[in-house]
């Protein structure tokens, strides 16, 4: 039997947008329908492109186009609508920006390398301030690792609404990851024009509301996804994390050179892994186990506030791995984050626009 455009539409009548539970031919989101003898491929056109539901969408519409009598192979292609069919959906089209209208400041946590703490620190921070009373959101842009949903022990999908994402929520902050839309463990290759467009998804997607900061972990080092990211965000300051030794300031200066390029305010370094408190010793009993004054020097170099120095604690660590940030609780471990969390909200009462 051959097989026909129709036939392949009927089919598709039968698969639902799982979210707006109404059929995919209905919506307007089947693109386009090609068939040559028993091959078929089928464009699908995505509310938008981030969309968490896109792969049961793709396995559905592949499903039904199969089990069409003749049809031997199909092919999915995915697309996002343009924002004039979105908003002929929808009724309104969300602009570029209006997930984040309602925020006030958008403060990215960058390094100069991997793994000193970066990811560690954004979290702690977001949940320190809201501990402080600050409405916060936290976007983890490290699209290479996303740690955030493990260290906010967030397992959930978001969910959306009328075009828009709903942050997930935990600790009172509002949270959003790359790792949240493609699922734990999926492996996402990300390249520029991606990052970009991905960026902008979270930006002006996703819905935020009203926010005092809006915390951005960026994707570690100077390369191209963390310039990409932050020519993508509207920021109003970044925080640089460094530890003490010589090879990780050598890359911090990397980092401040291209924030200033940038002209992104830098409000201040963080040193990570400071030093290690001896167990059961004295206050003064510390061991410098990384060296001891990178922050300080580049802070005076660069006459930029060395915002705080955080010490190697095994708590921060359990704290990160259990999805429990140490800074959920107030207490005399996790005071350094509300002290850092401070100093953030004063140094950002400084700048010119507030
Ligand atoms: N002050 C600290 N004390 C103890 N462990 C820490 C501390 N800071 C970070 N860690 C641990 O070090 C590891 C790396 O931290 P984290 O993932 O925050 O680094 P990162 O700079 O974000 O890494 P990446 O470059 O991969 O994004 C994690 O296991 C974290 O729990």
């Amino acid at each position: 039997m051959a097989v026909t455009k129709e036939t392949i539409m009927d089919a598709l009548k039968g698969v639902n947008d799982p979210e707006l539970n109404r059929s995919l031919v209905d919506l307007g989101m089947v693109k386009d329908v090609e068939i040559s003898g028993d091959a078929v491929r089928v464009t699908i056109s995505l509310t938008f492109a981030g969309c968490p539901l896109k792969t049961k969408i793709k396995q559905d519409v592949e499903e039904a186009v199969k089990a069409v009598p003749g049809v031997n192979y199909v092919e999915v292609v995915m697309t996002a609508m343009t924002s004039e069919e979105r908003a002929k959906l929808f009724g309104q089209a969300p602009s570029e920006m209006e997930g984040i209208k309602k925020v006030k400041r958008v403060i990215a946590v960058a390094s100069g390398k991997g793994g000193v703490g970066k990811s560690t620190v954004s979290v702690n921070l977001a949940v320190a301030l809201k501990g402080l009373g600050k409405n916060t959101g936290i976007l983890d842009a490290d699209f290479h690792g996303p740690d955030i949903p493990i260290m906010m022990g967030i397992k959930d999908r978001p969910l959306g609404s009328k075009g828009m994402l709903l942050p997930l929520e935990k600790y009172g902050v509002k949270v959003m990851s790359t790792a949240t839309l493609a699922g734990e463990g999926v492996p996402i290759v990300w390249r520029g024009p991606l990052v970009n467009k991905a960026i902008k998804e979270f930006l002006g997607k996703v819905k935020w509301d009203d926010l005092d900061f809006l915390i951005v972990d960026l994707p570690p080092g100077t390369g191209d996804a963390t310039i990409t990211v932050t020519k993508s965000i509207p920021l109003d300051g970044v925080i640089v994390v460094t530890t003490p030794q010589k090879v990780a300031v050598s890359d911090v200066r990397r980092a401040i050179g291209l924030f200033k390029t940038e002209e992104i305010p830098i409000l201040g370094i963080v040193e990570n892994m400071s030093y290690l408190k001896m167990p059961g010793g004295s206050e003064d009993d510390i061991l410098d186990i990384f060296g001891s004054g990178g922050g300080e020097k580049l802070a005076k170099a660069f006459q930029i506030p060395l915002l705080a120095k955080i010490p190697i604690d095994p708590q921060i660590r359990i704290g990160g791995d259990s999805g429990e940030p140490i800074s959920a609780k107030r207490d005399e471990t996790s005071e350094v984050f509300f002290t850092l969390a401070q100093k953030v909200i004063e140094e950002c009462e400084t700048q010119p626009n507030n």
